[in-house]
Formats: structure tokens, C-alpha cells, sequence
């Protein structure tokens, strides 16, 4: 970046702040406490508590605030997704890619999601976590087995993830704030 390019954003930051609010959804041990954790702080434990009900957090990223909605991913508390979804810029959904006799559950509950006339629109990412386990899908299996293809109403972008090795948060993050919104 050039010294002059460097001052313009630097200028843009002072008046400039961006934010952006979105949801974490997924079946039960996807990794989504993971994630954000791995976002926030960088830090990974194996030790997670499952999530009851949903946690909120907020976490900066230079010029951007980002506030989650950590939801919890069992049955009992799948039926509020809806409801924490339908205000966010982008909805991110995680997936173990390790666990494939979960995948169709998980496919089965995203579209049904994504039917609610609510949610038309807001863009989706995908997210394959676990690829540090060997038996964890490959991009091209998620993206057929969750049928992501046949979503069309929004934008679709897919990553895979490993929320223990760090693997591509980078590239999370990167989309996340390209979806943020400004505000003065
Ligand atoms: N191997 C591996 N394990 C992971 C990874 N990410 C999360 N886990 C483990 O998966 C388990 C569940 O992680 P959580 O982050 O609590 O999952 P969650 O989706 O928030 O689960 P709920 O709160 O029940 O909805 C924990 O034991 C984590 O350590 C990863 O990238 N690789």
C-alpha cells in the first residue's frame, strides 16, 4: 500500500466506522463457540460447553465492529434462528466436515431456513470446519452434499475451515468485513 493510499484510509477511518451484525447458526458441535473465540481472541480450547440459548459478541476488526449472535445448535433451540437471523448483514452457517452422518440434517435444517420468506436475500457463507480431521469432507463433497448449488435467491460463498489450526480464518474474516456496512 502506498504512503498516500495508506493516509486516504486512514482519513476514511476517522469519520468512517463500519459495523456489521450477523448470525452464527449450525447443528450442535459444528465449532461455532469455536469460531468466534478463534475470531475474538485467537484462542482455541478442546473443552467447549455446548451453548444454551444464544451468547452475543462483539469483536473489532480495524475499522470494523462486529456483533455475533451465537446460537446454540441443539433441536430445542433451533426454532429461534429465525428470529436472530432476520436483521443480520450475512448469516454464517457452520458445518462439521468431519461428521458426515450429520451432513444431511444439517443440509435439511439450512434450507428449511432459508425458506422463510424473513431471510430472503441476506447473503450466506458456508463454513466447512474440522479439516484438520483427517476424515473431514472436501469443499466440492460439502458444497454437494449441502446442496448449496440450488441456492440462488442470495449471495452463496463457501470456505473450509480448521477453528483448531487456524486454517483460513483469514479468509473469514476478509469476507465478513467486505459485508459490512458503513455508517457515519
Ligand atoms: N478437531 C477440531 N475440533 C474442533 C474444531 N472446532 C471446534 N472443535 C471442537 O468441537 C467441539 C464443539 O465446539 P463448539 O464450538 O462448542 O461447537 P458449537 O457449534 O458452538 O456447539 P453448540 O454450542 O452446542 O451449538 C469442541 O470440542 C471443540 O473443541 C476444529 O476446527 N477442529
Amino acid at each position: 500500500m502506498g504512503l498516500w493510499e495508506a493516509f486516504l484510509n486512514w482519513l476514511r477511518s476517522l469519520f468512517f466506522k463500519q459495523e456489521m451484525e450477523l448470525s452464527l447458526i449450525g447443528l450442535q458441535n459444528a465449532g461455532k463457540t469455536s469460531l468466534v473465540n478463534v475470531v475474538a481472541t485467537g484462542g482455541y480450547s478442546e473443552d467447549m460447553i455446548p451453548t444454551v440459548g444464544f451468547n452475543m459478541r462483539k469483536v473489532t476488526k480495524g475499522n470494523v465492529t462486529i456483533k455475533l449472535w451465537d446460537l446454540g445448535g441443539q433441536p430445542r433451540f433451533r426454532s429461534m434462528w429465525e428470529r436472530y437471523c432476520r436483521a443480520v448483514s450475512a448469516i454464517v452457517y457452520v458445518v462439521d466436515a468431519a461428521d458426515p452422518d450429520n451432513i444431511s440434517i444439517s443440509r435439511s435444517e439450512l434450507h428449511d431456513l432459508l425458506s422463510k420468506p424473513s431471510l430472503s436475500g441476506i447473503p450466506l457463507l458456508v463454513l466447512g470446519n474440522k479439516i484438520d480431521k483427517a476424515e473431514a469432507l472436501s469443499k466440492q463433497a460439502l458444497t454437494d452434499q449441502m446442496d448449496l448449488k440450488s441456492i440462488t435467491d442470495r449471495e452463496v460463498c463457501c470456505f473450509m475451515i480448521s477453528c483448531k489450526n487456524s486454517t483460513n480464518i483469514d479468509s473469514v474474516i476478509d469476507w465478513l468485513v467486505k459485508h459490512s456496512k458503513s455508517k457515519s
